[in-house]
């Protein structure tokens, strides 16, 4: 495992220990056969893919028990790295791309992780309550919400991964009074520095 995990996350166990390790050659095995990470991000797989979607951890601190839904989860982050983090908290992983699917089904199998689920479906048609939506490049704020509070969904936070300026993102979404943009500062730290995370507190 990359030593930089322990750094951020001093008190992980054994077995989230060995499930980060796992995570590089089980991805180099599926990236193969389906395409989900660019090769040379496979290069800095822990900090490009691990470490970021691990950022969101920073801030969102679930109650066991939570229901969480990664929205255009990918290859399966931040949702994966996430699920191995927070093993009692039940993750619904969804993107519209059938193939993905099936690589973060493998992953979720191979490593045990009884708190995944994955399906192939858009977030405009998934239903239920969620404590917290999680995103990362998925889509802008004024396009995320309305799958969150509009549809067949109802949640009660949204995470998101991004980068960039947010600026223009954040005034588009003043016309939803019951949302409070909380925060989007960049994250401290050698490996998060690229990223920020914006909270919405929705309803
Ligand atoms: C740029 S990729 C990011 C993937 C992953 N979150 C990551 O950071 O590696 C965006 C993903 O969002 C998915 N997506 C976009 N809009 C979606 C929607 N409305 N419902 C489900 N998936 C969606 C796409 O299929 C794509 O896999």
């Amino acid at each position: 495992m990359d030593n930089s995990l322990s750094t951020y996350f001093p008190d992980l166990n054994q077995e989230q220990k060995e499930r980060f390790a796992a995570l590089k050659p089980l991805y180099e095995e599926w990236n193969a056969q389906i395409n989900v990470i660019s090769r040379k991000d496979m290069d800095h797989f822990y900090e490009r893919h691990v470490l970021h979607s691990l950022a969101l951890a920073l801030y969102w601190k679930p109650k066991p028990e939570a229901k969480a839904i990664d929205i255009g989860t990918g290859g399966g982050f931040p949702g994966i790295p996430l699920a191995i983090l927070y093993p009692e908290v039940n993750f619904l992983l969804v993107d519209s791309i059938g193939k993905k699917i099936k690589v973060v089904n493998e992953v979720a199998a191979a490593l045990g992780l009884k708190n995944v689920t994955a399906i192939q479906e858009r977030a405009e048609n998934i239903p239920g309550k969620f404590d917290a939506v999680l995103t990362r490049a998925v889509s802008r704020l004024n396009v995320l919400i309305p799958y969150c509070i509009n549809g067949k969904m109802k949640a009660k936070t949204l995470w998101c991964l991004k980068g960039g300026d947010l600026r223009e993102e954040v005034e588009e979404i003043d016309r939803y009074p019951s949302v409070v943009y909380k925060l989007g500062q960049k994250i401290p730290g050698e490996f998060f520095e690229t990223k920020q995370v914006v909270f919405v507190q929705l309803g």
